[in-house]
């Protein structure tokens, strides 16, 4: 059975994460499916929202780490790659449930969802320069604009995690729940989107989300300064430092 799961309820296609052994931690088939599943989503006319969630007590640990190890080559077919374009190419709204750790990709692919929830049980760390890596998904661009940038450098260069509080704080999240109503919650809000004229919820996220191509260009340089670190040594030094904790 694939680590990533769908089902389709009142217009909004849910998508789960569902690697609890590893933290949820995204290998290549995981990101492979879940390209799969949003473009599918895409094409359904009964599909009007996706809500994006992880399985048990983590969002996701973010990239497998192992994978870094084996995987350097990010051309526009690796999985990887074609997960975050399709992330920036997304014309139906997006909704985040997080609970638990959301490190990584975890955090930066929440700066292309439409609206975000957490539990106080959330924590979100940007470990990229940590990892000896730089920052993906557009975040070198997306984390500046949202949260100005003084306190992007503080997350992305010292990338230390932060609690749901702090993530609220910032406008990383649209709001903070307990944890026995998060679920329901997302859920009701992405059952509100999928209820509305679909044409013009595209068009109108397409309006707030501005400037596609800016920020393709800067996923671009992002990716291309990735591949380079991914194969430094200090990299593979964090990498199998993690591995072999
Ligand atoms: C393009 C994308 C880039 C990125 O996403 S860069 C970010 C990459 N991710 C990370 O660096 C996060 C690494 N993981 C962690 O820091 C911690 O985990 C957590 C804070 C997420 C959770 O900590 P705790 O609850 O104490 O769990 P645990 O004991 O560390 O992990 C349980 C098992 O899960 C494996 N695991 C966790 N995260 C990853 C990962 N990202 N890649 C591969 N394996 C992972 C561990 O190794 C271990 O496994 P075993 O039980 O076999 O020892």
């Amino acid at each position: 059975m694939s680590n990533i799961q769908f089902q389709d309820e009142q217009g909004v296609r849910i998508i789960t994460i569902n690697r609890p052994d590893k933290r949820n931690a995204l290998n290549l088939e995981m990101y492979a499916r879940l390209t799969e599943y949003l473009i599918q989503g895409e094409s359904d006319n009964g599909i009007n929202a996706f809500l994006l969630k992880g399985e048990g007590d983590c969002f996701t640990s973010g990239n497998d780490v192992a994978d870094f190890l084996k995987n350097s080559d990010l051309g526009q077919n690796h999985p990887t790659v074609r997960f975050l374009f399709t992330l920036l190419d997304l014309t139906k709204p997006l909704v985040a449930a997080v609970a638990g750790p959301a490190v990584g990709i975890g955090t930066t692919l929440l700066l292309h969802c439409d609206l975000v929830y957490a539990d106080n049980t959330a924590k979100f760390q940007l470990p990229f320069v940590n990892l000896a890596l730089v920052p993906e998904a557009g975040a070198s661009l997306l984390l500046p604009r949202l949260v100005g940038q003084t306190k992007a450098s503080e997350l992305l260069l010292l990338g230390e995690p932060f609690d749901a509080q702090s993530a609220l704080s910032m406008g990383l999240i649209n709001d903070l729940l307990p944890s026995d109503e998060l679920m329901s919650h997302a859920m009701s809000q992405s059952i509100k989107l999928a209820k509305k004229p679909p044409q013009a919820l595209r068009a109108s996220r397409r309006l707030i989300r501005g400037d596609s191509e800016l920020i393709r260009e800067q996923m671009q340089k992002e990716l291309e300064e990735f591949a380079v670190r991914l194969q430094s040594d200090e990299a593979k030094a964090q990498f199998n430092a993690f591995l072999s904790r």
